[in-house]
């Protein structure tokens, strides 16, 4: 499979708690890439949480971080890449993301909400209504996810193992498209 994708990085994206950092890791690990995850990349560089520069910096320049780590790490090949939730908001962003294959990873809001509800560390998640907010994010973001490459649906109770399993299997399908547009063109 790493040879079919001769290279070319799989970026996750996805709201919080979609399973992109879990899933991510185990597609690094068949595909023998490495593995990076936006969101630890801006707290190991600032030495600071998500939800301190949130608060510090506000949301606008948690964003433009967000961007300019995008952009050191589309500079290069063999890695799999777990996005932060909102990275799909900024234009810019999908000039990166599009040096790589695209996947979502689509999860129902009420199986995010379980997923999340202990966690403390989704700063857009702390609202009187988490799961209203969750829902209220996933359908201004949802036209920008379907952008995808790949729409992996998730049902309830499937592994981690399972979905990177039908990621791996549904990348082919991918890449076939574009080699018949290549044929079709020459
Ligand atoms: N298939 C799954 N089944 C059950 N729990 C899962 C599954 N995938 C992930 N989780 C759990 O859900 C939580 C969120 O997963 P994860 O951190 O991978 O999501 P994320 O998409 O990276 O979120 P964020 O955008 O906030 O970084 C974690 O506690 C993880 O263990
Ligand atoms: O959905 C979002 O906007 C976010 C998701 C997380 O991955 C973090 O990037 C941050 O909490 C913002
Ligand atoms: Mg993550």
């Amino acid at each position: 499979m790493s040879s079919l994708l001769q290279g070319v990085s799989l970026y996750l994206i996805g709201m919080m708690g979609a399973g992109k950092t879990t899933v991510g890791r185990l597609l690094a690990q068949q595909l023998g890439y490495g593995f990076v995850d936006t969101d630890d990349v801006i707290t190991q560089a600032t030495g600071r949480s998500i939800n301190q520069l949130f608060a510090e910096e506000g949301e606008a320049a948690f964003r433009q971080l967000e961007s300019d780590v995008l952009a050191q790490i589309s500079a290069h090949i063999k890695l799999t890449v777990a996005t932060g939730g909102g990275i799909v908001l900024r234009r810019e962003n999908w000039s990166y993301l599009r040096h790589g294959l695209i996947v979502w990873l689509d999860v129902p809001v009420e199986l995010l909400y379980t997923r999340l509800a202990e966690d403390t560390t989704r700063p857009l998640l702390q609202d009187p209504d988490p799961q209203g907010k969750l829902r209220s994010l996933l359908e201004q973001r949802q036209p920008l996810y379907a952008q995808a490459d790949l729409h992996i649906i998730v049902k309830e109770g499937e592994t981690p193992e399972q979905i990177a399993n039908r990621v791996m299997a549904a990348i082919p399908s991918v890449l076939k498209t574009t080699a018949s547009h290549q044929n079709v063109e020459n």
